[in-house]
């Protein structure tokens, strides 16, 4: 793949309507390099007037030999002139291919600057800075005799916004295959383009803090752009666009396994369209083998998995929650902004009107308290992250009865959001005590046994798994207090409760805020709970 043969695989021939042209001369399969080429001049880098251009080219062209002049004066030009400087002006205008991502700066190339435009191109110009060389790939199969061509638009825009920068920019009407669909396909064909435009601008506009603070409707719409890619074939140049921001958005939230993944479809992708020894391979192969080297990883890990984890799909039917789903469960940092509309969490209206688009939970571990005027506590986020949590609650009887604030237990708000005190420290200011709990267990042995719940407390087959050895067996002895865990034998009952320390959980397994928790649908949000919490199933 991307290895040129010593024969061109094209031949320049006239074109009808078009001037000259590139004809395959062989097929080309996809994925070939059809081209690799340096620069017989560019503009330079830092050319700010159409002066300064014109001086430029006026050097450039000077100094070349006497066959390029011949070759370079045989382009086309499609812009008005009065002398040789201002015709040499026009034909580089005309002719000049993009040597970056920048677009600020342009080379003649007498092979590649040959090739012909359509809004559904065949092949791929990309500027390759390793091998100094501009590249044309074949991303889609070509058959002999059919014509090579590349796209000069920016992106690919419905069919009015296409012909209009053509005719603007290069003073063509583009009829290409896609430009003439019949009337009702070209419709679909244009509401598809429009809606992926329109996602691209709503991606844009996020930006980076995008990638976190509104990373589920990001993602969102990267998914719903591969969807319209995929239609009604895949489409790579469209697809190449995409799965680099689906790669961004996971890896800006921590989740390696699918960041991973995303970056396994971005590898092809390049290697088709602009060839293995293409920056972007390197760059996206590196990060197939440790995602973690991108500059994003580490802003927020609401989304933590590791590599080869498969990230915790939604409460499913009959799956009880994890508490270790940072999405559900989130750390301090991801929590939503009291003075921002956080998209992941809240729907798009106003402030004062934002709604939750699903439920979520705050866990902390109390690290310490007092109550001298307000209850106040410091507490250990899932991260690790200490903060402080202020209770302000005006309604008399509303305290939280001292008995149960305890160091090491765990404090679990709904819903809630980050707040600037006035010295200036974030933390938590709490206000309906109907959304807080304490639970009576540590942080790490609350996420570890809803893990154990999930795994000994269901059955297969009529088979459990006894919660004292871990042997999977029929037994029918289940623990009388929580009825949440079976045993083999009285002894392994007896050895759990004193040395394992089911005790302690089992007052927690028998709550019924701990198993509403459980099997609520986090999800879905038709209104807000509240503490003491009821599913259907609990109540
Ligand atoms: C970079 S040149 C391409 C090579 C050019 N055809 C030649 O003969 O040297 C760009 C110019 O080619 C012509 N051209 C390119 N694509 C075309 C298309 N799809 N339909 C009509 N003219 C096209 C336009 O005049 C455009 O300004």
């Amino acid at each position: 793949m991307g290895a040129t043969t010593s024969l061109p695989m094209y031949a320049v021939e006239d074109v009808p309507g078009k001037g000259k042209g590139l004809i395959a001369t062989e097929d080309i399969p996809k994925g070939t390099r059809i081209t690799s080429e340096k620069p017989i001049f560019t503009s330079g880098e830092h050319v700010g007037t159409m002066e300064q251009l014109e001086i430029r080219i006026h050097q450039q062209v000077g100094s070349l030999s006497k066959d390029q002049q011949r070759e370079f004066c045989s382009m086309e030009n499609i812009y008005p002139y009065n002398n040789s400087t201002e015709r040499w002006r026009g034909i580089f205008r005309t002719n000049a291919l993009p040597m970056g991502p920048e677009l600020a700066t342009g080379g003649i190339f007498l092979k590649a600057c040959r090739i012909n435009h359509a809004c559904d191109n065949n092949a791929q110009n990309f500027w390759n800075e390793n091998l100094d060389q501009l590249t044309i790939h074949a991303v889609r199969d070509i058959v002999k005799g059919e014509e090579i061509t590349i796209s000069y638009l920016r992106s690919r825009r419905n069919r009015r916004a296409r012909q209009e920068e053509l005719r603007e920019n290069f003073k063509f009407t583009c009829s290409c295959r896609l430009c003439s669909l019949p009337p009702d396909q070209s419709r679909d064909s244009d509401s598809k383009l429009d809606r992926v435009h329109e996602l691209d601008c709503v991606i844009e506009e996020g930006g980076v803090p995008g990638l976190v603070s509104s990373a589920r409707r990001m993602l969102g719409y990267v998914d719903e752009q591969v969807r319209l890619w995929n239609e009604p074939a895949p489409d790579e140049v469209g697809l190449v666009r995409a799965y680099p921001d689906a790669f961004q958005i996971a890896i800006a939230n921590g989740d390696l396994a699918r960041a991973r993944i995303f970056a396994q479809r971005v590898v092809p992708l390049y290697m088709n369209s602009i060839g293995d020894e293409s920056p972007g391979v390197a760059q996206y192969s590196k990060l197939v083998r440790d995602p973690t080297t991108h500059d994003y990883y580490g802003m927020s890990m609401k989304w933590k998995t590791t590599l080869d984890e498969k990230r915790r799909k939604e409460t499913a039917q009959g799956q009880l929650a994890d508490l270790r789903d940072r999405e559900t469960f989130p750390c301090f940092d991801d929590l939503p902004d009291e003075q921002d509309l956080d998209t992941d969490y809240f729907e798009c209206r106003d402030m004062a009107n934002r709604r939750p688009v699903r439920h979520w939970c705050f866990l902390a571990e109390i690290q310490d308290f007092n109550s001298f005027i307000r209850l106040q506590m410091t507490v250990k986020d899932v991260d690790g992250a200490t903060l402080p949590l202020f209770f302000h609650t005006n309604r008399r009887g509303d305290e939280l009865p001292q008995s149960q604030i305890q160091k090491g237990y765990t404090v679990a708000i709904l819903y809630a959001v980050r707040h600037a005190f006035m010295s200036c420290e974030p933390g938590i200011r709490h206000e309906n005590p109907q959304m807080m709990k304490i639970f009576h267990l540590s942080l790490d042995g609350l996420q570890s046994l809803s893990e154990k719940v999930q795994n000994v407390s269901t059955e297969l087959d009529g088979v459990r798994t006894c919660h004292g050895c871990g042997q999977k067996g029929t037994s029918r002895k289940r623990c009388g207090r929580c009825s949440s865990v079976w045993y083999c034998t009285r002894v392994c009952q007896k050895a759990d409760w004193i040395e394992e320390g089911h005790k302690a959980e089992c007052k927690v397994l028998k709550d019924p805020d701990w198993r509403a928790m459980l099997r609520l649908k986090w999800d879905e949000f038709d209104g807000h709970v509240h503490f003491p919490l009821r599913t259907r199933e609990t109540s």
